[in-house]
């Protein structure tokens, strides 16, 4: 299915980390930056990855960086801005900050897309996980509508969307209790 669309990836780095107190992508987790896990979960899978980011500090990642078209607009305008800069058929979405990320979900992911406008999987406890995603371009004009009403949750865009949810359960051979941790501080990623 894939063979003949261009797929890109979005890595969502591009928040303020208030709570890590640090640029979160750039924690160190068993020797490792945060965003690589990212970047390695998503990159088998991508004509390019680019890093949502307003600052320079990727640079040394030497993948293209698209900073927000339109600042403080949180994941949803990451999001649109690497659509709207550069075009392709489908986006594989991840936050920089989930280091139990697994290949294998987008995999099962992209074989979900179909004609939808988006698959988005579901955990086991029923939470919609729309930064561990994949979006086909049909969902760039739904973004940038509700960019421009200023409604900034992914959760409502979600409502406008086809979106094909993809239930997460422990018979997954990828399945661990951690998939999507969200490592928003220290304590997050050490004491889990
Ligand atoms: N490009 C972009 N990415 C964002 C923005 N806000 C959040 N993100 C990213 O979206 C993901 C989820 O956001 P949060 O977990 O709230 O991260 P954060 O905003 O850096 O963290 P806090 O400041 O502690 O809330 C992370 O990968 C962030 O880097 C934004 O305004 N622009």
């Amino acid at each position: 299915m894939l063979e003949d669309k261009k797929v890109f990836g979005i890595v969502l780095s591009g928040g303020k980390s208030s709570r890590m107190g640090t640029e979160k992508g750039l924690v160190t987790w068993n020797n490792k930056a945060l965003i690589e896990y990212a970047i390695a979960a998503i990159s088998p899978f991508c004509d390019q990855v680019i890093i949502s980011s307003n600052k320079d500090c990727y640079s040394y990642l030497k993948l293209p960086v698209v900073k927000d078209i339109i600042p403080d607009c949180g994941p949803l305008g990451g999001v649109y801005s690497v659509m709207k800069k550069h075009v392709a058929d489908i986006y594989i979405v991840v936050s920089c900050d989930v280091p139990y990320i697994k290949s294998e979900l987008y995999s099962d992911l992209l074989s979900n897309l179909d004609y939808k406008d988006a698959v988005v999987p579901v955990d086991e406890s029923g939470r919609k996980q729309p930064l561990t995603a994949v979006y086909g371009k049909s969902s760039l004009l739904y973004l940038e509508n509700e960019l421009l009403d200023g409604n900034y949750k992914m959760m409502s865009l979600l409502n406008l969307l086809e979106v094909e949810y993809y239930e997460i359960n422990n018979n997954l051979p990828y399945y661990s209790p951690n998939l999507f941790l969200n490592a928003n501080s220290l304590e997050d990623l050490f004491n889990h």
